[in-house]
């Protein structure tokens, strides 16, 4: 399976602060990944060290194999939309297309040409008169139409309205359908990525809480319905992620590590929004720790 991005104990930091920590994580091909967290969790801070915008203070990041920030060689293989989609204002999207086929080989013009038409985008207009949502849409048909093998959309859909946004998507599903271009979106909008992403990273507080597949990730966790009283979790939890407790029962979102069997607990598939929010939320850390099973 090949990896196309790579991080090992990768840290940022501004000033003592750090933006991101101890970020370890794998991201095969052909995945389209969420990249999910609260504001200010470090979400842009590891897309741009991914860039090579940045130089990470710790660890290591790779890009196909390479490492971005000293071998820029390897963007040419990489399109990002940075979150406030900046762009030339002055240019309109046909200049902007024009500049992208001269500085990349393999830019398909025609793909952006055929996004903007879509959705009803002038090409002749600068784009710093387009509205916010239409601009983000032309860094996207930019970034598509470089056909590049990862790319990297810091809230490409944030401005974008709703129909336009599921349009987007989908055109984004059918992009990489058909050239297995691997992507890594950060979102805000559970909805969508419920809808289109197969992986998924949480980012808390400058650390990933969870990386992974989607489809095994739903396989591995449950909500469990029980008694209050008792104290541990029932044979088959690796690990409460969360809990809550009302005088006579606790509901726990668990990790599993084998078949829950017990009887007096009832055990409920959990959605990727109840997963991502067990593992942002901080819970009710007195129960919640004496709850913990080391896994
Ligand atoms: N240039 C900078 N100088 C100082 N601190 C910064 C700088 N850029 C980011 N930070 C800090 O680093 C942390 C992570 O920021 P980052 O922009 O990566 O978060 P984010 O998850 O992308 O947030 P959002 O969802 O709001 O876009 C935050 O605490 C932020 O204040």
């Amino acid at each position: 399976m090949e990896i196309v991005l790579e991080t090992d104990q990768l840290g940022k930091r501004y000033g003592r602060a750090w933006a991101l920590r101890d970020c370890s994580l794998r991201l095969p091909a052909g995945r389209v990944a969420a990249l999910v967290g609260p504001n200010g969790a470090g979400k842009s801070t590891l897309l741009h060290l991914a860039v090579g915008l940045l130089r990470p203070d710790a660890g290591a990041v790779r890009v196909f194999g390479r490492t971005p920030y000293d071998d820029i060689a390897v963007l040419s293989e990489v399109g990002f939309v940075a979150q406030d989609t900046p762009l030339y204002r002055d240019f309109t999207a046909d200049e902007l297309f024009t500049m992208g086929a001269k500085l990349n080989r393999r830019f398909d013009t025609a793909l952006a040409h055929r996004r903007l038409a879509q959705i009803g985008i002038p090409r002749d207009k600068p784009v710093g008169k387009l509205s916010g949502g239409q601009r983000a849409q032309v860094a996207l048909a930019l970034a598509m139409a470089k056909r590049p093998r990862l790319l990297l959309l810091d809230e490409p859909v944030a401005s974008i309205d709703p129909l336009a946004r599921r349009e987007f998507l989908q055109a984004l599903m059918g992009v990489v359908a058909e050239t297995g271009t691997t992507v890594l979106l950060s979102s805000h909008i559970l909805a969508d990525l419920e809808r289109t992403c197969d992986h998924l990273i949480v980012l808390h507080a400058s650390q990933v809480r969870l990386v992974g597949d989607v489809s095994a990730l739903l396989t591995e966790h449950r909500r469990l319905v029980g008694p209050r009283d008792g104290g541990s979790p029932p044979a088959g939890v690796a690990q409460v992620v969360r809990a809550e407790h009302t005088d006579r029962q606790s509901t726990l979102l668990v990790r599993t590590n084998a078949p829950l069997r017990d009887p007096a607990w009832k055990a409920y598939d959990v959605t990727l929004e109840d997963l991502i929010l067990a593992y942002l939320g901080d819970g009710d850390s007195r129960p919640h720790a004496a709850w913990e099973v080391p896994a």
